[in-house]
């Protein structure tokens, strides 16, 4: 089964992921393992991630001991799945890659597979975050770069109250009373003002 076919629009489904209550393994020690590295441990500070590569370039090991990241500087083994959830495949060669990928899939460990798009069952976004808002921005594939300015203009755009804001209205809903309906229809009437179209709401 093909995972995602970029050819025929965007069919990605986002979700979020608690990587503190997953697996992840990171195979590949280079620049895009760090820049994984790093995207992973802005956004979930407890993320369970361990690291095997042939050679770990300084600035990763420095990441890696920072944040107490075990790893180990060897090869790739099949092993290295055992319990593992997800995979992210960042090595600078794609037969190693691709077998990488398959034994993946031979386990049902989802995998990136940074040097194929077309292999990967799913892919990194580029992120905004406002405090507890956090906004995933993807090009499905077509480009990084412009999911990266996209993210700055939104994170421009989006009043740092935004945070304020939410914190008040989960207090508020923490204290709603009446059935579902009705708490929606409170919700909506409060945060009226945020839609563009002011009429919005019951
Ligand atoms: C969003 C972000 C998340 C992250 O990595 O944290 C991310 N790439 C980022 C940056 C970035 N990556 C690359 C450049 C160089 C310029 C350029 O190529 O545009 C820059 C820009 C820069 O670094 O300034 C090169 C590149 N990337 C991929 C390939 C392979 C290929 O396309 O074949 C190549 C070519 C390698 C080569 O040529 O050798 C593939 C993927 N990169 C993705 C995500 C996934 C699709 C996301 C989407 O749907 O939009 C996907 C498919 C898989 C994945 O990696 O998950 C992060 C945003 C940073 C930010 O937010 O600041
Ligand atoms: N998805 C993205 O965002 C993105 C961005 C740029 C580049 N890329 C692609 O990602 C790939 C990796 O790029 P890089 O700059 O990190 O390369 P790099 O040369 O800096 O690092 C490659 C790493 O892979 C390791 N490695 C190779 N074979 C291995 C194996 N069998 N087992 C364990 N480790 C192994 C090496 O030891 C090294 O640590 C390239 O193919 C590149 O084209 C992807």
């Amino acid at each position: 089964m093909q995972a995602n076919n970029i050819e025929d629009g965007n069919t990605l489904f986002p979700v979020f992921l608690k990587l503190e209550n997953l697996n992840l393994l990171l195979v590949g020690g280079g620049n895009v393992a760090l820049e994984k590295l790093e995207a992973i441990f802005k956004n979930s500070p407890n993320a369970r991630v361990k690291l095997v590569a042939i050679d770990i370039f300084n600035l990763t090991r420095a990441f890696l001991s920072d944040h107490k990241i075990p790893y180990e500087e060897r090869p790739f083994y099949e092993n290295d799945l055992e319990g593992v959830n997800l995979a992210i495949i960042a090595v600078n060669d794609h037969d190693a890659s691709r077998q990488i990928k398959e034994a993946c899939a031979g386990r049902n460990v989802l995998a990136n597979v940074a040097d194929t798009p077309a292999q990967c069952d799913f892919y990194l976004g580029s992120v905004v975050k406002k405090g507890n808002l956090k906004v995933a921005i993807s090009t499905n594939g077509k480009s990084p770069t412009v999911a990266k300015r996209l993210k700055e203009t939104l994170n421009a755009a989006l009043p740092d109250e935004m945070d304020s804001l939410l914190s008040n209205i989960s207090a508020i809903r923490d204290n709603l009373k009446g059935d579902f309906a009705e708490k929606v229809r409170q919700l909506d009437k409060l945060t009226k003002n945020l839609s563009p179209d002011q009429s919005a709401g019951r």
